[in-house]
């Protein structure tokens, strides 16, 4: 068999890359395209072995990577962020290949992302300082030394994006990297290892494994010469991995899941609000931070489903390549059962779908509302990752704080109100890493990005993902160089 497949006209070599070289396995996994369900080609099946290799790869280059230069390493992510925009149409066009997410969305603005990772950490780094402080005359000095080899673990839903905003500021703070991009998308990582060595990154800086997390994923997380794990994922893989990683107490940055609100206040713009809430169906509902429960003032009930329901009918579901198309596919006919079984549950427990609820051809879902759901019901409370939304009306802001916060996720909340004052008085009373007021999804890699509850462990972003990726250290000097116990 081949080791390399065309997708999209683009050639990806399906094998790991490890130690600046690629490296087949023994067996292989079919990787399907969610457009048509056609086998796009059988994928390197990495397990122990690979993993082994990849880590002592990654071990080996660690000293050179973390004594080269702060300017030399911005360098070399640059020209990665160089070579991404170069290849940034055959990475969209094989991304939405693999997962099905909008051809339009990849070109315009998630492969530019990709990029803008990298600029972004490479000149982040350059800046990173902490100013001296004295205590009794001695100086404290704050450095950030790289930490070691990192495991980072990626999902399907962004699959470059995701891997690509852990990869970035890993290799800025002088860590090298063993990259496990998910099974159902594992392409533009392949590519990803072909731009880095062409960017001259040195070899075993980067290290791509492919494979089912089940197999490969524990020798990653339990390896003792790995100094960080970066996961964004599910709750229970999440689990599984803190569980492994305690065997070396490995520090752990996890990115997981959420069931977010969408609050619409009474004194909101209506149309904005719509707005807000049809956006939910980005990706095919396949997106962590997306705001699933709609939660609306009793008065603007009425008239906000009766918008919406127009509105989000009007959707173009369909070829994902296709420039009209708003919808695409779901990844993978085992998430479409997924998303279908929580819908007929929930339809079965006396949920109304005022909009969709069925499959449809292909592996597409209808854009779905559900009314008449319970607060404690499995629709509210778990995360369905597809293009399913609930509607809950609140009377008043005690109510829509309340049940805003109760589920066990804290990833994000969106707030429509036109009165700034309870923006600010609700804002302070949400548990959500992230609050958007009046829009969704403006993102700033400066700012910290994670999850309270189940929704993850630490922050990553600008400063807080060098925190994250070094290993922090203060140097305290004596005055005049002696020492001084004082
Ligand atoms: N927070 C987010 O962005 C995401 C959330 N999800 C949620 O998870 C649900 C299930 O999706 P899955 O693909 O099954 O997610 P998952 O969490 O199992 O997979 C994510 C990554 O973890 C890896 N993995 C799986 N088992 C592992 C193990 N034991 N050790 C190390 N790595 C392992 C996978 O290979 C993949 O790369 C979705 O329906 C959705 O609710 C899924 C993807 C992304
Ligand atoms: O913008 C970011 O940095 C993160 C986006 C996260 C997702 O798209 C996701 O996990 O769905």
């Amino acid at each position: 068999m081949s080791d390399k497949i065309v997708v999209g006209g683009v050639s990806v070599d399906t094998r790991h890359w490890i130690g600046g070289r690629r490296v087949a396995s023994p067996g292989t996994f079919p990787d399907h395209s969610p457009i048509d369900g056609a086998v796009l080609g059988g994928i390197a099946r990495g397990g122990p072995a690979e993993a082994e290799a990849a880590v002592a790869a990654a071990k080996a280059a660690f000293p050179g990577w973390a004594a080269t230069s702060r300017a030399e390493r911005a360098r070399i992510l640059h020209a990665i962020a160089d070579g991404v925009e170069k290849r940034l149409e055959e990475l969209a066009v094989v991304e939405t290949t693999d997962n099905g997410a909008l051809l339009r969305s990849h070109r315009r603005g998630v492969m530019p992302r990709v990029a803008h990772n990298f600029r972004f950490f490479a000149d982040w780094l350059l800046q990173l300082e902490h100013e001296d402080f004295e205590t009794r005359g001695h100086t404290n000095h704050v450095s950030w030394d790289p930490a070691g080899p990192c495991v980072l673990i990626t999902p399907w839903n962004a699959p470059l994006m995701l891997a690509t905003w852990k990869v970035a500021p890993a290799l800025a703070a002088g860590d090298t990297v063993v990259l496990k991009p998910a099974e159902w998308s594992p392409l533009t990582a392949s590519l990803l290892a072909d731009i880095a060595a062409e960017a001259g990154l040195p070899a075993g800086v980067l290290n791509v494994v492919q494979g089912y997390g089940a197999e490969i994923g524990d020798a990653l997380t339990s390896h003792p010469d790995v100094r960080r794990i970066s996961f964004t994922g599910s709750v229970p893989t999440a689990k599984r991995i803190a569980a492994s990683a305690a065997a070396h107490l490995t520090p752990l940055s996890l990115e997981l899941g959420g069931k977010s609100p969408l609050l619409v206040f009474a004194d909101a713009d209506l149309d904005l609000a719509v707005d807000l809430a049809v956006e939910q169906y980005d990706n095919a509902g396949q997106v962590c931070l997306a705001a699933t429960r709609l939660l609306v003032e009793e008065p603007v009930a009425e008239e906000f489903t009766r918008r919406f329901v127009e509105k989000a009918s009007a959707l173009k579901q369909g070829d994902p390549r296709d420039e009209a198309t708003d919808i695409g596919p779901n990844i993978h006919p085992r998430q479409l059962e997924k998303i279908d079984g929580f819908v007929q549950r929930a339809l079965a427990s006396g949920a109304r779908a005022v909009l969709g609820g069925h499959r449809l051809d292909g592996q597409y879902y209808a854009p779905t509302l559900l009314t008449d759901v319970a607060q404690d019901s499995e629709i509210v409370q778990e995360e369905v990752f597809g293009p399913v939304l609930t509607l809950q009306t609140f009377s008043d802001e005690d109510e829509a704080v309340r049940l805003a916060n109760d589920t066990r996720f804290g990833l994000a909340a969106t707030l429509a109100t036109g009165d700034p004052a309870r923006a600010e008085r609700v804002t302070g009373q949400l548990v959500a890493g992230t609050v958007w007021v009046n829009c969704f999804f403006v993102r700033d890699l400066q700012a910290p990005f994670g999850g309270s509850r189940q929704s993850g462990v630490g922050r990553e972003g600008g400063t807080w993902s060098f925190d994250f990726y070094c290993d922090l250290k203060n140097t305290v000097t004596a005055p005049n160089g002696w020492n001084n116990h004082g």
